[in-house]
């Protein structure tokens, strides 16, 4: 039996408590801090999973998770640099944080390891990368890549790669559901009632990402499956070309990855004495 604290009980932290309950976990395994605490006393209530300081998280923890925003981490790390050593583990969810951050803070040798899952981790469909820090071993790898495992799919990546990863899986779902916000807009402007807008086109999104992951097909041959010649979607595709979807597309993640840049960057200065 592990037990695993999460430090930062806001959406994805919950969202890792409740994918982990989902997965089979019991609620007395998990443990989480929050610095809010009508924000804790619900979450106990809805998951029944305690509310622990960082002190009592890091000592009962054998899998201590940070999932606080980039901005809130050095709080954290000055709270937990002399409660955890490299018997401990620490597994990072922050964007653009790098492991050297929280190696330069922590006691030689503690493990880290910089994961970058996704919200749908509360429905057991998450996507996570995982890189190990410095030094992290294989079996901190494996521990971690398992637990994660409960609640979605797990690819490990090398550290340089998390800034693109979290432009790309970890902003994910936001497009995906910009992007079904906009076609029940269209909808909308075609005159359907809301309702029936929202069920057309949620259940195509469902329809066409089940197609995309059991089908060995590329996207583009499916995407040749629905164009017809002289048909309705080609009318569609050209105005989403003539509008530069695609650049826009291109460009907006490689803003998200910038971003995720940067926010390591903020981290950089020198070893504080
Ligand atoms: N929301 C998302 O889809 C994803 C978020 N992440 C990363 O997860 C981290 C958290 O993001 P969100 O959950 O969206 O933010 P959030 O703001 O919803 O959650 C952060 C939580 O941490 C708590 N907190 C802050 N400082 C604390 C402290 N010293 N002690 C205890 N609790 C503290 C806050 O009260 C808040 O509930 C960020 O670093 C983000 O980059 C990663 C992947 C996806
Ligand atoms: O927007 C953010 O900064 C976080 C990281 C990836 C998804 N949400």
């Amino acid at each position: 039996m592990s037990t695993i604290a999460v430090v930062g009980a806001g959406k994805i932290g919950e969202a890792l408590l409740s994918g982990l309950l989902h997965g089979g976990r019991p609620a007395e395994e998990l443990l989480f801090t929050e610095r809010h605490p009508e924000r804790a006393a619900e979450l106990t209530r809805r998951y029944g999973v305690a509310a622990v300081d960082v002190a009592e998280a890091a000592k009962r923890a054998d899998v201590l998770v940070v999932a606080v925003k980039p901005q809130d981490i050095d709080p954290v790390l000055d709270e937990l640099a002399p409660l955890v050593g490299p018997d401990s583990l620490l597994v990072s969810l922050c964007a653009g944080l790098p492991t050297a951050l929280y190696e330069r803070r922590f006691v030689e040798g503690t493990p880290v390891v910089r994961v970058m899952p996704n919200t749908p981790m509360v429905v057991g469909a998450a996507m996570s990368a995982v890189s190990p820090g410095r030094y992290a071993t294989r079996e901190h790898v494996r521990t971690v890549s398992e637990l994660l495992s409960c609640v979605g799919a797990v690819v490990e990546v090398p550290e340089s790669q998390q800034d693109a990863v979290t432009a790309l899986s970890g902003s994910g779902p936001a497009y995906f559901f910009y992007l079904v916000e906009a076609m029940i807009d269209a909808g909308i402007l075609l005159g359907l009632p809301r309702a029936v807008a929202e069920q057309l086109i949620i259940q195509s999104a469902v329809g066409a990402a089940k197609m995309l992951a059991e089908s060995d097909e590329h996207p583009v041959i499916l995407r040749e499956a629905v164009t017809s010649p002289a048909g309705t979607t080609i009318n569609a595709i050209r105005e989403l070309e003539k509008h530069g979807v695609r650049a826009a597309l291109l460009a907006a993640i490689e803003a998200a990855r910038d971003r995720s840049v940067e926010l390591g960057k903020v981290h950089e200065e020198p070893e504080r004495h």
